[in-house]
């Protein structure tokens, strides 16, 4: 079952849904003492670096396994993991805790600690909030909690891997706010040479290093009255973030060589790092944490909401088009809503702007190519035992090559079978171990 499925309970209800969160605490392994909240429509346990708990343990997969709440229960899927998940004696692809539980991934073990009340899960009545549209009830969540927050001063931080529409929804919040008619000033601290972050941020004057000819006003200062978008938040060095802290904490921005003045700035920040994990590693200070992260929301990756795929690739193919009746081809939606996409809603937008120039007569022309890799493997990898990196990287090739071979195909398994001399049941076995999702070919 997909993760969009997991959360398919949720679906039907109206703008909020009760469900049981849960705590989940590591109870053996390398991580043994980690307590981590589940209280939201998708939460990955895993060792990659995009997950809600990120284990140290190197027999668990990147992605080992989600968990969902849903009315029922809480809904445990294993993401294809190479070692399993075990629910007391029972190995599991799927299983609903309606009660505490104890899981075995790897070396680790956890322990699933149900709520004994029920929390309100918000869910949007709206598919849209500003220009983002979304129909999961991962999304609508999302909505829910930046509609409640817009209006109010809070510092909101959001999370998300790169193209998952984090600006998208920064703007919304900013035109929901009542800082709407004010301006709304964005910057990437992640793209800003370390020399110059500095006075990007809060100014400098004039004389104030060598270069600095005239005053010049830093971020802060051009946000006055409306709304500061700090993107690539977890990039900025830990020299400079006490200076970010006291201008939050004090309102004031004290330029390079000038005085401190007064700003009305809301921040709002982004990162498509778990900023969490920065703070546990001790690259990120706990205390800017805190004052960034008054709301903390995380934007899921576009793979665990499939159900967004093909609403988002019709209003993208509308737009695009401007033909409110255009449609998408049966095949090329489900090959669409079967591939990992990697880049998220960018990566999508780009491949429907494409089939709207070209058509799905040759699919593998509409994809963005794979980013190139360098011929030595991740240097995270040097850490890992032998087998275990060696069989990381299999598992990358493999997917990689397989995801190519359903783009050539159309998605359609017997045609990749022949394509690749792969022999149909390993193909079947691969494409789950994989969690490459079904092709239309297996759904019709
Ligand atoms: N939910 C959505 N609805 C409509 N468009 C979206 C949505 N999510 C993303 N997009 C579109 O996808 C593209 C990437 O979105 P955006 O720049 O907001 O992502 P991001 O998470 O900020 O990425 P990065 O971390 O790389 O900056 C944009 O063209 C945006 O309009």
């Amino acid at each position: 079952m997909s993760a969009s499925s997991e959360t398919a309970a949720l679906r039907s209800t109206g703008s909020s849904v009760r469900v049981r969160a849960a705590w989940l605490e590591v109870v053996a392994g390398p991580d043994a003492g980690r307590r981590a909240r589940v209280d939201r429509p998708v939460f990955v346990v895993g060792k990659g670096e995009g997950c809600d708990l990120r284990l140290r343990d190197t027999t668990v997969s990147r992605e080992h396994l989600r968990l969902g709440l849903s009315p029922v229960g809480i809904v445990v899927t294993d993401g294809g993991s190479k070692n399993g998940t075990l629910c007391g004696a029972l190995r599991i692809a799927q299983v609903t805790l309606t009660a505490d539980a104890t899981l075995v991934l790897g070396a680790t073990t956890l322990a699933v600690r149900l709520d004994t009340g029920e929390t309100e899960l918000e869910l949007s009545d709206k598919d849209r909030f500003g220009e983002a549209f979304g129909v999961s009830p991962a999304m609508r969540n999302v909505f829910a909690l930046l509609e409640r927050a817009a209006p109010s001063e809070a510092p909101v931080l959001l999370e998300g891997e790169s193209g998952v529409g984090k600006e998208v929804l920064v703007r919304a919040v900013h035109a929901h706010s009542r800082r709407s008619d004010g301006p709304f000033i964005a910057i990437d601290c992640g793209a800003i040479p370390a020399s110059l972050i500095e006075s990007e941020l809060f100014g400098h004057e004039r004389g104030a290093f060598t270069g600095a000819e005239r005053p010049r006003e830093g971020v802060f200062q051009q946000a006055h009255g409306g709304t500061l978008f700090l993107d690539e938040i977890g990039e900025l060095s830990l020299d400079l973030q006490p200076k970010l802290l006291r201008a939050l904490e004090t309102g004031e921005v004290r330029p390079v060589g000038g005085r401190a003045r007064a700003v009305d700035v809301r921040v709002v920040a982004a990162t498509n790092r778990r900023l969490g994990e920065a703070v546990h590693r001790g690259e990120f200070r706990i205390d800017l944490f805190y004052r960034l992260a008054v709301l903390r929301v995380v934007v899921p990756p576009l793979r665990d909401r499939r159900e967004d795929i093909v609403p988002l690739a019709l209003s993208f193919l509308r737009r695009t088009t401007r033909d409110d009746g255009a449609e998408l081809p049966p095949d090329f939606a489900a090959l669409l809503s079967s591939y990992a996409w990697p880049g998220n809603v960018r990566e999508l937008r780009n491949v429907i702007d494409r089939y709207a120039l070209f058509g799905a007569a040759n699919p593998q022309r509409l994809f963005d190519p794979e980013p190139a890799r360098a011929s030595t493997p991740d240097a995270e990898l040097f850490d890992v035992p032998f087998h275990e990196a060696k069989q990381t990287l299999v598992d990358r090739f493999e997917r990689a090559y397989l995801t190519h071979a359903l783009k050539t195909t159309g998605g359609v398994v017997t045609k990749a079978v022949e394509r690749t001399g792969i022999a149909r049941p390993t193909m079947y076995r691969m494409l789950n171990r994989l969690g490459l999702g079904k092709s239309s070919e297996e759904e019709g």
